[in-house]
């Protein structure tokens, strides 16, 4: 035997299920397991007995495609036409229709339900003598549901036993005119039917028996039918007189789960009912009129239920159900409306002369089928597999993220109304946008002041260089720039703190504008973007900042370069000249040129050995190109280099290298170098201003320095300058955050000036 260890389900009886059920019982099936409907409706029209026959053949009821039931009224003196009704069900069974084909299609699938904890209920209603308790219990060779299920039933749990622990336990019971006897032990006298809470509908003091096989079950049903009030009767022989209700409780543990579980109860009850009767057609009497009374009056309750259960399912609204007008409503109060899956067969029979007892028997089932009840499993201590432990932890894990995402939403600034948060979110970014603009300028104004300061040093120490040269080194003017020098070192040192401090302020600032975004990541998406394109501007104002001071700074290095080269060239002239004097000048012209040209050399010598060394050379020539500037725009002369200083014999100098001599003689004449002004007049840190030394400049022609100057006319080769001034990382950054504003900056420090500073230190 095939058995699904991990699910729990049968192989064999769920295979034997198809094979023996109709399609449309499984479509029925599958309708009450979703809880569509909960009870279904099967009409079994029995054959005409031999006496019928003889009296009428004429049959009042026809089945048609399994479904349909045509009721069709005896021809009589007053309707000579017939009169044909309709009824369609879940199932109709015409008179030929086998024991087993009703028990396949109307119980055979509630018990997987019963074994798993479900309720069922399986009743016969019908008038007297229409075939109930032929269908319910059977009769010799043609058994019954209730001994076919019990089959079933052991055949099932044998299949399952190796999962599962089974206990089975029946009780039998009647209610005859209104009391409730057992069956099984009939000296318990009557019994009270009670509603336990976590139970259900219970009988009190009724007997239950443990049952291990069908042959017991078999047994007990053949005692207790024997104690079963049954009498004669008009309208059947054998007639049965009470409500016979056996019910099978079935309780499982699931085996081997290592887990202490809980157990599962399923109950399956079969009830066979009185009929249901006219005291005309019985012509019933005495105590068998009372009978039939009650009979009819628990059925007449039992109408009622149909009927109240009936409207509201139409209206969709709570009505009062009269369970307690009858024991037999009482009993089945969880059979109908409650926790069960319902199959109630209407037996009917196509005598003529209980037409109105098969018609109205009808329209009560017809009202039946439209019923729909919920089913619950029977949960009071739920017993499951280890298998089904993971799913249900599964499940629950899944829950949990779906809760925790709807809590984090409630809880999200996403939900509170609209943007009510977007002021707030859009300030804080206005103030940081702020705050950083402002501390950019601020280091970048420190950079520029860094970089005066350097252009006054370089100037103060061409001024030094000169006075030295031409006062001698204890001479006061060398003292007061040697002063002035150490100032502005002091200066320049407190300028690198605060490029320091502004730089890393900056850092801070950026730092603090991550953490900002990251709090964005929960806010409305509208408001998300809306920040981001916000902070995507800023960031490219801030490119846009730092190209303007590289530009500048890119400007400044090719004037440098210009003023580099016409260093270089002024050495090489000089040495040109001092060769060319050499063998043709007197001796005092050599003693007056030798000693200044070669002062001069060394100076300059000594600053390209420094810029090979560091770049520190570079930012002194930062300075030169300020002053370039002033030579340009104001005619001054520029306080630089003693070599600027032209010589006392003013004849035009021949450069030796002819593409040198047209410039040289244009750049530099006699008569425009012929004084120096050693303080610089406009410089606006110039602690020279009340000096004594400011003299008024006599020369008007400056030098020429143009970028514009053709390459061949430019010496080979130039003193390199530190790529890193080409391209700040920073502006790089920008660049990519201009294509991807958010992506995550990588550490770079900031401008290219402060790597500068860092050199010096
Ligand atoms: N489907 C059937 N095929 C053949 N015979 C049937 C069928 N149904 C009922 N009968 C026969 O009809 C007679 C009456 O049936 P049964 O006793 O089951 O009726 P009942 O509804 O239980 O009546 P009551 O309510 O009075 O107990 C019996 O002799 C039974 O054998």
């Amino acid at each position: 035997m095939k058995t699904s260890k991990s699910s729990g389900k049968i192989s064999r009886n769920e295979s034997a299920l198809e094979s023996d059920q109709e399609p449309e019982t499984t479509e029925l099936i599958s309708n009450m397991h979703q809880g569509v409907s909960n009870i279904l409706v099967a009409v079994r029209c029995r054959p005409l007995t031999k006496k019928e026959k003889e009296v009428e053949d004429f049959k009042t009821v026809q089945i048609l495609d399994g479904k349909l039931v045509i009721i069709t009224e005896p021809p009589g003196p007053i309707n000579k036409r017939l009169n044909e009704k309709k009824y369609a069900f879940d199932f109709a069974f015409g008179e030929n229709v086998s024991q087993q084909e009703v028990f396949n299609k109307t119980t055979m699938f509630l018990l997987e339900g019963v074994l798993s904890g479900y309720n069922a209920t399986v009743f016969a209603y019908g008038p007297t003598g229409a075939g109930k308790t032929y269908t319910m219990l059977g009769e010799v060779d043609k058994l019954g549901i209730m001994l076919m299920s019990f089959i079933e039933l052991f055949t099932r749990i044998e299949v399952l036993s190796n999962e599962r622990e089974y206990l089975v336990k029946i009780s039998y019971l009647e209610i005859y005119n209104e009391i409730v006897r057992d069956l099984i032990s009939p000296s318990t006298g009557y019994l009270d039917i009670r509603e336990d809470p976590d139970k259900g509908i219970t009988v009190s003091g009724l007997s239950e028996l443990v049952a291990t096989s069908p042959q017991e079950v078999i047994e007990c049903l053949r005692l207790g039918n024997k104690r079963r009030t049954c009498e004669p009767t008009e309208a059947n022989q054998t007639s049965s007189r009470s409500h016979a209700v056996l019910q099978i409780l079935i309780e499982y543990r699931e085996k081997n789960t290592g887990i202490e579980t809980e157990k599962a109860t399923g109950k399956l009850s079969l009830i066979d009912l009185a009929g249901s009767e006219r005291a005309a057609n019985t012509k019933n009497r005495g105590i068998r009129l009372i009978e039939g009374a009650n009979i009819n009056r628990s059925l007449l309750a039992l109408g009622n239920c149909i009927n109240a259960l009936y409207e509201a399912n139409l209206k969709g609204t709570k009505t009062y159900i009269p369970y307690r007008d009858s024991k037999l409503t009482r009993l089945l109060k969880d059979s109908l409306g409650g926790n069960c899956r319902t199959v109630m067969i209407v037996c009917i029979s196509p005598f003529a002369m209980f037409y109105d007892d098969t018609h109205n028997t009808l329209k009560y089932a017809n009202r039946a089928k439209n019923i729909k009840t919920s089913s619950e499993r029977n949960v009071v201590n739920v017993t499951y597999h280890i298998s089904k432990y993971k799913d249900i932890i599964n499940e629950l894990k899944k829950e949990v993220l779906e809760l925790k995402k709807v809590l984090q939403k409630k809880n999200s600034p996403k939900n509170l109304d609209g943007f009510d948060n977007a002021d707030k979110y859009e300030g804080q970014l206005e103030g940081h946008m702020q705050k950083e603009a402002k501390t950019k300028k601020m280091y970048f104004e420190a950079v520029s002041s860094w970089d005066e300061l350097q252009e006054m040093m370089l100037t103060r120490e061409c001024e030094l260089n000169e006075a030295r040269f031409t006062h001698g080194n204890d001479s006061n003017v060398v003292v007061s720039i040697e002063d002035q020098l150490g100032k502005l070192k002091k200066s320049i040192a407190e300028q690198e703190d605060k490029v320091g401090r502004m730089n890393s302020q900056f850092e801070n600032l950026e730092k603090i504008r991550q953490e900002m975004q990251a709090r964005w990541e929960d806010l409305p998406e509208d408001l998300t973007k809306t920040l981001k394109i916000t902070l995507q501007q800023h960031i490219i104002m801030l490119s846009e900042l730092e190209n303007e001071q590289l530009k500048l700074h890119e400007k400044n290095q090719l004037k440098q370069k210009d003023i580099y080269i016409q260093i270089l060239q002024n050495q090489l002239q000089n040495k040109i000249d001092y060769l060319e004097n050499k063998g043709t000048n007197t001796l005092e012209k050599q003693a007056l040129h030798k000693p200044k040209s070669l002062n001069q050399e060394n100076f300059f010598l000594k600053n390209i050995e420094t810029n090979n060394r560091n770049k520190n050379f570079n930012y002194r020539l930062q300075g030169i190109k300020s002053k370039i500037t002033y030579v340009k725009s104001e005619g001054s002369l520029p306080p630089l280099s003693p070599k600027y200083i032209p010589t006392k014999n003013s004849h035009k100098k021949e450069s030796k290298i002819p593409r040198y001599n047209q410039k040289y003689q244009e750049d530099i004449s006699p008569s425009s170098l012929t004084e120096i002004n050693p303080i610089h007049p406009y410089s606006s840190k110039n602690i020279h201003k009340k000096g004594k030394a400011k003299t008024k400049r006599k020369a008007k022609k400056p030098f020429i320095i143009s970028n514009s100057e053709p390459e061949s006319a430019r010496p080979k080769e130039l003193p390199k300058i530190s790529d890193k001034f080409y391209m700040s990382p920073y502006v790089k950054r920008s660049n990519e955050q201009k294509k991807n504003p958010f992506a995550k900056p990588y550490n770079v420090k900031y401008g290219v000036m402060i790597r500068g500073i860092e050199k010096l230190n």
